[in-house]
């Protein structure tokens, strides 16, 4: 991770970074978050905590949520940390009930945990396509159907934002993940219209390329074209995906259900983004 990327998922920066929000917005409230021990996930819960809220956090790697836990509670937070693995229906079903009898409420649900490997989809093994598949869709399609029903049962409102990649011009070296966001994109415009009765409010944000540690993961080689990704020529910072999921959480989102708000610099419009290296055949 490059000096850069490291200062903008630095917790000290994050808890310090300029926010357009009011520090009360949440006052009372509780907000839950996967993937909150890095990267977006990170960002989004200590906003949240910033600006009120109680967290609930969860991953599968319980040291990673214990730093930020013991980060927010420095600043006088309140968290609750859950090791979870989302893809299986027994933990998520066994963290939306700790987070209940601890907290008596859940208000807010953010679905960030996920991840994918770069390779040329023509290789990938039917085990690699299925662990995609399976961390984001049926990882996030478990949560997202969880919180409902949590709402169906203890009340509402409540709101779902799900962290998906931009899918309108697919991505080169990462086709398993932007299916598994397609079909999370889909049931969010399907189950905001089941779910509206119940109070319940379900959109996406899409971030394009985020400057995090997730982007280890993508050789050298598609690291360096990373500027080209979008007209702005950067990567988007962590503080500027969570302060999407707040807008879309709070009541400035009040009226938006079923929605994907796209944050990624204009690169749906204009830019390349080769994953995992660009072909000969595209080389100018
Ligand atoms: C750039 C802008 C867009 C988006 C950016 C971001 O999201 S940044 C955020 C990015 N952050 C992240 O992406 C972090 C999260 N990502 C992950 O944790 C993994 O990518 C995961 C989803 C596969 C883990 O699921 P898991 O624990 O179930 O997986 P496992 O390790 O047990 O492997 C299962 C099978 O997958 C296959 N396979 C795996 N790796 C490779 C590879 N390099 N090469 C080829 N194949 C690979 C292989 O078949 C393997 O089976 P094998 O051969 O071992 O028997
Ligand atoms: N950075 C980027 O450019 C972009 C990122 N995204 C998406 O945003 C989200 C966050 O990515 P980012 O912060 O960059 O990357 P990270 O790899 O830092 O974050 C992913 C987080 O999800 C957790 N996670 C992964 N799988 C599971 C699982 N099965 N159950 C519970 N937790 C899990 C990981 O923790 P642990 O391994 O401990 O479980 C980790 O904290 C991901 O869904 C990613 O695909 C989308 C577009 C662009």
């Amino acid at each position: 991770m490059s000096p850069e990327i490291a200062a903008l998922n630095n917790p000290e920066n994050l808890w310090a970074a300029e926010t357009v929000y009011r520090p009360d917005l949440f006052q009372g409230k509780v907000a839950l978050v996967s993937g909150a021990g890095s990267g977006i996930g990170r960002a989004v819960a200590l906003l949240f905590a910033r600006l009120g809220a109680k967290l609930v956090i969860c991953g599968r790697t319980p040291e990673k949520l214990e730093v930020i836990a013991e980060f927010v509670r420095s600043k006088g937070g309140e968290v609750l940390v859950v090791p979870t693995n989302v893809r299986e229906p027994e933990q998520v079903d066994a963290l939306f009930k700790k987070a209940q009898a601890h907290y008596g409420r859940i208000d807010y649900t953010v679905n960030n945990a996920g991840g994918q490997f770069p390779q040329n989809a023509i290789d990938y093994a039917p085990k690699g396509w299925n662990a995609v598949i399976n961390n984001n869709l049926n990882g996030t399609w478990l949560m997202m159907q969880r919180a409902a029903q949590h709402w169906r049962e203890h009340g509402g409102p409540g709101s779902i934002v799900n962290i998906v990649v931009v899918i309108e011009r697919g991505m080169p070296g990462v086709a398993h993940t932007v299916a598994a966001r397609a079909g999370i994109i889909g049931a969010t415009r399907t189950v905001a219209v089941e779910w509206a009765p119940l109070g319940v409010r379900v959109n996406c944000v899409a971030p394009g390329l985020t400057a995090t540690e997730g982007l280890d993961v993508y050789p050298p080689e598609a690291q360096k074209e990373f500027p080209l990704a979008n007209p702005l020529k950067r990567p988007g910072t962590p503080m500027e995906i969570a302060e999407s999921v707040i807008y879309l959480s709070a009541g400035s989102g009040s009226f938006i259900t079923g929605e994907v708000v796209t944050v990624d610099g204009g690169g749906k419009l204009w830019g390349e983004l080769w994953t995992a290296g660009r072909p000969d055949y595209y080389r100018h």
